[in-house]
């Protein structure tokens, strides 16, 4: 049984309500948690509400908060085979694409623990004559974290580490659908020895926990990464009492190929841009802007290798992806391919369930391409979330810019090309919070990482993912207090 932690003690949902946790590649039960809801949030909020304001956390010197994150790094890299395979059970994942997040993820409390004690704050030039001023920074307070089912520990550690590092209290809500991992480093984290009420944990849903955590008076910042219909739904649930807000939402983000990229790579890169975790991951290439003169050659090529990506059960290691991670999420995507043929784009490959007997009690989906797409149709603006590529021309460099940048959303991007000055334009007028040249994906703890437009708000890793945990306080000395006499 999988349980909470909130202050410092493990304990089952007040309501005594649990979850049977699936595994996505063949719908067996892998785990049982509890399942709190608002009054579970309430006394999670409650303890980190104290700890903060009366515990020892926030004024413990950065550089003893930094040893506590690095022991929770170095717990994870002892424990990594374990996540891994949790991470797997839950998303069914490969167990190497796990392994891969579980190394990252330790870069990430490494990073953090690095960083706690570097900011000294700074003085700053008064114009005032016989006065100083300085800036410091100091930590917001008790925050909330809600975080998606398809990276569950990564984004989880996004926020962890940072807000840990930098002082604050934290009530930190998994997906309801994947808890395993989290519940797991929370465990790590009672080992590293951080204080009783300083990092909290309640399991559930989004509607009851995550709406408690983004309404209550007693949080003052609530970061969130999920879908972009939810992350709306918080910012107005936030506004009741001002709290900040941080927001890492969805992308439908372009992958630019022009004819003199390297063809090898770039469609390589392409197909790892958009089928990779079965297109679930918020900076898929979804979108392949490719120019004409190369567009037939290189979509042909593309498909061929889409066909032979291996589908399967994540701990087999001949298995290249695995499942969509419900059923409900599979129709989400079947519906999106009708839509698509509804549209007018042309069907090339996939849009099915694969036959497989071996798949058949997993939510698989075969990798799918639509070529002729146009970007007012909605398989082209709209987040599908899973294997679905759709392909666009473009004749000049003005058009593909222009094809990139035209979506509500702004998180990633990428542009192909052996010509590194027309890579450095296209990088400079894409819209978005990163952008790749000559590659698809990287993402680490020192590089910010957020999105422009509707793609979110805010940033995190790198030193701006750990000041979004940090007020800025002005302080100002009069070195020379005398009577000013403005009113006589
Ligand atoms: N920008 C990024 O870095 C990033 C990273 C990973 C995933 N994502 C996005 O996440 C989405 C997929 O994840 P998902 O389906 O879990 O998203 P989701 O929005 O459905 O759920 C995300 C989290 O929000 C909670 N939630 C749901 N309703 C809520 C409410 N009313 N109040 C508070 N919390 C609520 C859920 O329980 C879950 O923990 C995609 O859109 C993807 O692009 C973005
Ligand atoms: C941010 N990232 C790429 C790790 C996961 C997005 O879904």
């Amino acid at each position: 049984m999988k349980q909470m932690f909130i202050n410092g003690e493990w304990v089952d949902a007040r309501s005594g309500e649990t979850r049977e946790i699936i595994n996505p590649y063949n719908q067996e039960v892998v785990a049982t948690a509890a399942e709190g809801n608002a009054e579970d949030a309430k006394r999670a909020i409650a303890a980190a509400r104290e700890a903060f304001d009366h515990g020892e956390w926030q004024h413990t010197p950065g550089a003893e908060r930094g040893q506590k994150v690095l022991r929770i790094a170095e717990l994870i890299e002892r424990d990594r085979e374990e996540l891994a395979k949790l991470e797997t059970f839950d998303t069914g994942k490969t167990v190497e694409e796990s392994r891969v997040d579980m190394d990252d993820i330790a870069g990430v409390f490494r990073y953090f623990a690095g960083i706690a004690d570097k900011d000294g704050g700074e003085v700053i030039e008064s114009p005032i004559p016989d006065s100083q001023s300085k800036v410091v920074r100091e930590p917001v307070g008790v925050c909330g974290q809600i975080t998606p089912w398809n990276y569950p520990l990564l984004q989880a550690a996004w926020k962890i580490a940072p807000a840990l590092a930098a002082g604050n209290t934290i009530v930190m809500k998994p997906s309801e659908i994947t808890p395993l991992t989290t519940v797991k480093v929370t465990e790590l984290i009672e080992e590293a020895g951080v204080p009783a009420g300083v990092a909290n944990l309640v399991l559930g849903a989004g509607a009851t926990v995550g709406n408690e955590l983004a309404e209550s008076g007693d949080v003052d910042l609530i970061s969130f990464t999920g879908g972009i219909d939810t992350g709306k739904k918080i910012m107005q649930t936030a506004s009741g009492n001002v709290k900040k807000i941080a927001l890492e939402l969805g992308g439908k983000n372009p992958n630019v190929v022009f004819a003199d990229a390297d063809f090898e790579t770039a469609v390589d890169q392409a197909l790892n841009a958009a089928f990779f975790h079965a297109g679930q991951v918020c900076s898929a290439g979804s979108r392949l802007i490719i120019e004409d003169s190369i567009h037939d050659e290189f979509v042909e090529e593309l498909t061929a290798r889409a066909k032979r990506i291996k589908l399967g059960d994540g701990f087999k290691e001949d298995t290249q992806s695995g499942p969509l991670i419900s059923a409900e999420h599979r129709g989400k995507v079947e519906n999106y391919v009708e839509i698509g043929k509804e549209e007018g784009a042309n069907l090339l490959i996939g849009g099915a369930r694969p036959e497989d007997e071996e798949l058949q009690n997993g939510f698989f989906y075969l990798p799918t391409i639509f070529t002729e797409c146009t970007s007012d149709m909605r398989i082209v603006q709209e987040e599908v979330f899973g294997p679905v590529l759709t392909v666009e021309r473009f004749e000049t460099e003005e058009e593909a810019v222009k094809l990139a940048n035209d979506s509500i959303y702004g998180l990633a991007g990428a542009v192909f090309t052996t010509d590194i000055d027309k890579a450095e334009r296209a990088a400079a007028k894409m819209r978005m919070g990163t952008v790749w040249i000559n590659d698809f994906h990287p993402y680490f703890a020192q590089a910010p990482w957020g999105g422009y437009k509707q793609s979110g708000i805010g940033r995190e890793l790198g030193k701006p993912g750990l000041e979004e945990y940090t007020e800025t306080k002005h302080i100002y000395r009069n070195l020379k207090p005398e009577p000013i006499h403005w009113f006589k």
